[in-house]
């Protein structure tokens, strides 16, 4: 593996970054091999299952979305270790709606700052990502909350795209896994310069991106339900819609395509591949970045919140573990090995978290 540094500066930043990012050439997970061809489907499946990374490629996508945090055949565990199962897990990350006083009690004296995911946790899984829209209930609890803490969606989609999903214009914004962070587009009490763009981690590989996306959309047209996503500084490739007997032929294309670009790498999330720069950049990052824009570098005032439901949010839980500061909340209704310190299960309880925080913050103004 070889490393080196690139200077990623952003000539539109308002706050002059110029940050010195790690870049890695070795990608998560190791590509196929071989130029990008176009092969007859029946010779693609003998290649997959006589290929060992395609084949554990397909063993990735399958725990992509885990029903439960063992492997194997879980369905046929008897129902009793089940529930001790879940029991245990929920006893090691229990539910932040049980554990709200105390997390309103480790709130007194500093400013809580909100981060949160958007698919999976503001608004439900629905299988076409261009129709996840959040409920009205939801929206009016994010902008409740906004206006007590700042706020920010950290999320793998395009910034424009979640901002046109959510449609508040008083919150930060951390489009593309975090390598897109812009702030409120209207003067708030926490954003009184009303900064524009704060930062943007990639724009060396805006091309390589655009380019790779069209080769996937070509590629993928012949595998039905697969889409593609161009997220700006990332692509996604969904496979929810694809019949399991093709995800082998969605691996393939992808790592076929990728091992033309040894400057961009693999991860996965719920039923999507994402193609996204070396760069050490993601989501625990952004969560740095803005708590330090936002003037909380370390400072003991500051009580983080990040609520996310996936793998990629794992890199923010784990920040915040390190410093030993705030709370991850993982939004899901099986155990998952995580790093998160609380639970909720779905977005509905994203929303009653939330609700609460702002009734009781209204409460202790008037309290005091
Ligand atoms: O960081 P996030 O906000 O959680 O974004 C991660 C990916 O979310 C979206 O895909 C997921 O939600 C879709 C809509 O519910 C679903 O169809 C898909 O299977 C999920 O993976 C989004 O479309 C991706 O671009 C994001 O990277």
């Amino acid at each position: 593996m070889t490393n080196h540094n690139a200077l990623i500066s952003d000539a539109t930043s308002s706050i002059g970054v110029a940050v010195r990012v790690p870049v890695s050439n070795q990608s998560l997970f190791s590509s196929g091999g071989g130029r990008s061809i176009s092969i007859p489907r029946k010779m693609l499946v003998q290649k997959l299952e006589a290929d060992p990374t395609i084949n554990s490629w397909i063993e990735a996508m399958r725990a992509s979305s885990p029903t439960r945090t063992r492997p194997g055949n879980i369905s046929s565990l008897p129902e009793s270790d089940e529930e001790e199962e879940d029991s245990s897990w929920i006893s090691q990350h229990p539910s932040a709606l049980t554990m709200f006083e105390q997390i309103a009690e480790a709130s007194k004296g500093k400013q809580i700052v909100m981060f949160l995911d958007y698919d999976g946790t503001l608004s439900p899984i629905v299988e076409n990502p261009d129709q996840a829209y959040m409920t009205p209930e939801m929206r009016d609890a994010v902008k409740g909350v906004a206006r007590y803490f700042p706020t920010a969606i950290v999320t793998g989609r395009c910034q424009d795209k979640v901002r046109s999903f959510v449609k508040l214009p008083g919150l930060y914004y951390a489009g593309s896994h975090g390598m897109d962070i812009k702030g409120p587009s209207k003067k708030t009490k926490h954003n009184k310069n009303n900064r524009s763009v704060l930062f943007q981690a990639a724009n060396e590989f805006l091309p390589m991106i655009e380019q790779v996306s069209k080769c996937l959309v070509e590629k993928m047209r012949d595998v039905e339900g697969a889409s593609v996503e161009n997220n700006k500084f990332c692509v996604s490739v969904h496979y929810r819609c694809v019949d399991q007997k093709d995800w082998g032929v969605v691996a393939e294309h992808v790592t076929s395509i990728l091992s033309e670009y040894p400057k961009l790498r693999l991860t996965q999330g719920r039923k999507v591949i994402e193609i996204r720069p070396t760069i050490k950049w993601d989501k625990g990052k952004a969560l740095e970045f803005l708590l330090e824009s936002l003037g909380f570098a370390n400072s003991d005032n500051v009580l983080p919140i990040y609520i996310g439901d996936d793998r990629t949010d794992e890199d923010a839980f784990k920040v915040l573990r390190e410093k030993g500061q705030g709370f991850g909340i993982l939004v899901s209704k099986v155990p998952k090995e995580t790093s998160a310190t609380y639970s909720l299960q779905e977005p509905s309880e994203v929303g009653e978290f939330l609700r609460r925080l702002v009734e009781w913050k209204q409460m202790s103004l008037r309290g005091r």
